[in-house]
């Protein structure tokens, strides 16, 4: 392995055996003439790279394309079914924290423990300890058994541990959740000194933007294999057009935001139920489908900060309407309310009285106004008589995911134009 090369990944392969049943799994194991009972699952399936020193990457992909099993098998804490991996550098992984922690043992015990075991003496874990110690922030916890710790305590100095020893290569998992917002902040803040001062780095994100500033290039994961591989910004349009097309699958699968098949789906009334204060579900009308496109015309879920964006809707009626409304709310994935239409709020306008077996299409054409982020797409159909009295007929909550993407690292939530800075 040449010394540019930190960590080569030759057809690197991880099988799981699947059993239907736990008895499937006895039987296979007792059978005379070694009967298979199971299915095989590549995890990671025939995978080749190379890291060279001092780059960081980004490893993106869906849920469960493979991007743990790669990482723990760099780590070492999976064996790979074939294949291998050389790393030729002290890792830190902030995938399982405090994984080698022992709980009986105190936080400075631990701290000396996992220090050896990353190859350090006892002096040296000596001169680290101030900043491990005031990096963790836990007081005199310290000294108790890491068993008493509360969950954020113990995160805390596993963090802190890791990330202070020095590592020539970081393995990062952005999904891990590391203690309050404070220190999260702190977290990463450390992260991204660790990678200016050249440590190697492994990201997996499902954050594009975090791929698109911070990394030299990504590779895209599906189904355990390289789907992508190059300059981050191309890596991830991949992975937009991969996330569309599976979205559609998707919508394919369930029927929802697809076309309703020629005849109308027919919904019996419910009586009206009580929801929230004012709001009753009338099941009267329904959304049956719904398209999202770009600037440029394109049916994306992807779109960019800045631009012009539409989304579609058809509303089919199932019974009679006096004057339904019509909006659409891009929420934060905590469920905040962020960017939201509204035909009645907006214009007051009126879509008519409706009433079974009609259809009304609408385009909402706004201009995304939030910075690059992972959002969800609210639709709704409701009648309204007043500003605060209303009747919600058909909500599609979470209807589609939304990336929204940029350039540039997004300074606060809302995308900002044409700003002018005078000196
Ligand atoms: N011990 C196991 N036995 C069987 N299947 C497993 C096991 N561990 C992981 N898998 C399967 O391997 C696949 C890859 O899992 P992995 O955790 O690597 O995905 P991922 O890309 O990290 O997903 P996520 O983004 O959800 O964390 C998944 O389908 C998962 O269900």
């Amino acid at each position: 392995m040449s010394e540019d090369i930190i960590i080569n990944i030759n057809k690197l392969t991880k099988v799981y055996k699947l059993y239907d049943s736990p008895q499937d799994r006895l039987k296979e194991a007792l059978h005379p003439l070694r009967k298979k009972y199971h299915k095989e699952f590549h995890a990671i399936d025939d995978i080749s790279l190379d890291i060279r020193r001092g780059e960081t990457v980004g490893i993106i992909g869906q849920n469960g394309a493979g991007k743990s099993t790669l990482l723990k098998m760099i780590t070492g804490v999976l064996t790979p079914t074939s294949g291998s991996v050389s790393v030729n550098g002290k890792i830190s992984a902030l995938l399982e924290l405090g994984a080698g922690f022992n709980p009986q043992l105190t936080g400075l015990e631990n701290v000396y423990f996992n220090g050896t075991l990353m190859g350090y003496t006892h002096d040296q874990i000596d001169n680290k300890l101030e900043e491990i110690l005031s990096f963790a922030d836990i007081g005199d916890f310290i000294r108790q058994p890491v068993i008493t710790y509360s969950s954020g305590m113990f995160v805390r100095l596993a963090f802190a541990v890791a990330v202070n020893v020095e590592p020539e290569i970081l393995i990062v998992d952005e999904a891990l959740s590391v203690g309050d917002m404070m220190f999260q902040a702190k977290c990463y803040d450390k992260i991204r000194s660790l990678m200016s001062g050249g440590v190697t780095t492994l990201f997996v994100t499902h954050n594009m933007n975090t791929i698109s500033s911070l990394c030299n290039s990504a590779y895209l994961l599906d189904s355990g294999k390289i789907f992508a591989h190059g300059a981050p910004n191309e890596v991830t349009r991949a992975y937009f057009r991969l996330q569309r097309e599976m979205e559609h699958a998707r919508q394919d699968k369930t029927g929802a935001g697809t076309k309703p098949d020629g005849a109308l789906r027919k919904k019996s009334i419910q009586p009206p139920q009580k929801k929230e204060r004012d709001q009753f579900i009338s099941g009267t009308a329904e959304i049956t489908e719904f398209k999202v496109f770009n600037d440029e015309g394109e049916e994306t879920f992807a779109l960019r900060a800045g631009a012009d964006f539409s989304v579609w809707m058809k509303v089919v009626f199932t019974g009679e309407v006096e004057n339904p409304c019509v909006g659409m709310m891009i929420k934060s994935p905590q469920g905040q309310n962020l960017l939201g239409v509204h035909s009645y709020h907006e214009r007051r306008m009126s879509l008519g009285y409706k009433q079974c077996g009609d259809e009304i299409e609408i385009n909402f054409i706004c201009k995304m106004l939030l910075n690059p982020g992972k959002y969800m797409l609210n639709l709704s159909v409701s009648e309204h008589t007043t500003d605060f009295e209303y009747k919600s007929i058909d909500i599609k909550s979470n209807a589609a995911a939304l990336e929204v993407y940029g350039k540039d690292f997004a300074f606060g939530l809302i995308h900002n134009d044409g700003v002018v800075i005078l000196n």
